[in-house]
C-alpha cells in the first residue's frame, strides 16, 4: 500500500534528450557539408515533478517530445543532460540491471498497442511482471485473478490477447501494469487504438488507477486529457506551458 498523503514520486531536472539522426550523422553532415553530425533535441531543458494521487497529461503536438519524456521518467531512456529522481533515489546512479529491477518494482507500463504476448492468457499476461520477481505460480495466479476481476475482465481470465477486444487487452495491459502496486504509472496514448466508448471506460479505468499513486500520461486526445489533474504543454521538446484543470472527480458523485 502506498502512503496516504501526498507526496513527489518523480522529479526532472533540467531534462535534455539528445538523438543523433541516421545511423551514420558523421557521414551524412560531410556529405551534406556541415560541420556538426545532425541531431535532434527531443527533449530540451525540462523540468516537472508529479506526486502521488495525481494525473499529469503530456500534451503537444507529434514530434513534440512527449514519448521520449515519458520513457525518461520511467527509466526506460537516460536523458543526455540534466536528473531523474524517483524519490529519493538518482536513477543515472543505477546500473542498467538495477534500473530494470527499479522500473519492474515502482513503475507500471501502458502502451498505445497495448504490447501483450499472444500465446498467453490474459491471466497470465497480467502475472508476467511477478515472474520476473521471482514470485510464486500461487500468489501470481490469484494476483493476477483479483486485479482482471478488478478491471471487469473476471470472465476473460484464460482468454488470450487474440480472443479480446481491444479495450479489453487494454484493461489487461492496466491490470498487468498495476500488478506490482507501483508507485507511478506511465502511459503512452493508452485511448489511441480505442473507438470512443471504450476510450471512455479505459478513462474511468485510469481515474481508479490514479488512487494513492503518480499517473503521468501522454496524449492528442482531448478526452483523455480532460481527466488530468495538471497539463504540461510542449513544443519541440520545450515545456511552454503549463495547466492546472479543474478536478472531474466530483462529476461521478
Ligand atoms: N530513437 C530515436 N532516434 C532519433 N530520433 C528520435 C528517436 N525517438 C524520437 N526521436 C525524435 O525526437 C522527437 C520527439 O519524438 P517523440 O516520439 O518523443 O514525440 P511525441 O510528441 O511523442 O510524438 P507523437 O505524438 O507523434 O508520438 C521527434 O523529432 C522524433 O523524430
Amino acid at each position: 500500500m502506498k502512503t496516504s498523503s501526498p507526496s513527489t514520486i518523480v522529479t526532472a531536472n533540467d531534462v535534455t534528450k539528445v538523438y543523433q539522426r541516421g545511423s551514420e550523422p558523421g557521414r551524412l553532415a560531410r556529405v551534406l557539408g556541415r560541420s556538426e553530425p545532425p541531431t535532434v533535441s527531443a527533449v530540451d531543458s525540462a523540468s516537472l515533478d508529479i506526486s502521488n494521487e495525481e494525473i499529469v497529461g503530456l500534451a503537444g503536438p507529434s514530434g513534440s517530445g512527449k514519448s521520449t519524456l515519458l520513457h525518461i521518467l520511467a527509466g526506460l531512456e537516460r536523458p543526455t543532460e540534466g536528473s531523474v529522481l524517483f524519490q529519493e533515489t538518482d536513477l543515472a546512479t543505477l546500473s542498467k540491471r538495477n534500473r530494470t529491477r527499479h522500473r519492474l518494482k515502482h513503475i507500471g507500463i501502458i502502451f498505445q498497442q497495448f504490447h501483450l504476448l499472444d500465446s498467453l492468457s490474459a491471466r497470465a499476461n497480467v502475472a508476467l511482471p511477478l515472474v520476473e520477481l521471482g514470485i510464486g505460480k500461487q500468489q501470481r495466479r490469484r494476483q493476477a485473478t483479483e486485479l482482471l476481476e478488478r478491471v471487469g475482465l473476471g470472465d476473460r481470465i484464460t482468454h488470450r490477447p487474440g480472443e479480446l477486444s481491444g479495450g479489453e487487452q487494454q484493461r489487461v495491459a492496466i491490470a498487468r501494469a498495476l500488478i506490482t502496486d507501483p508507485d507511478l504509472v506511465v502511459a503512452d496514448e493508452p485511448t489511441g487504438e480505442l473507438d470512443t466508448d471504450t476510450g471512455r471506460t479505459i478513462l474511468q479505468a485510469f481515474k481508479e488507477v490514479a488512487e494513492n499513486r503518480a499517473v503521468v500520461l501522454a496524449s492528442h486526445d482531448h478526452e483523455t486529457l480532460e481527466i488530468c489533474d495538471r497539463l504540461i504543454q510542449l513544443r519541440d521538446g520545450t515545456v511552454t506551458n503549463r495547466l492546472k484543470q479543474e478536478s472531474s472527480s466530483d462529476e461521478d458523485s
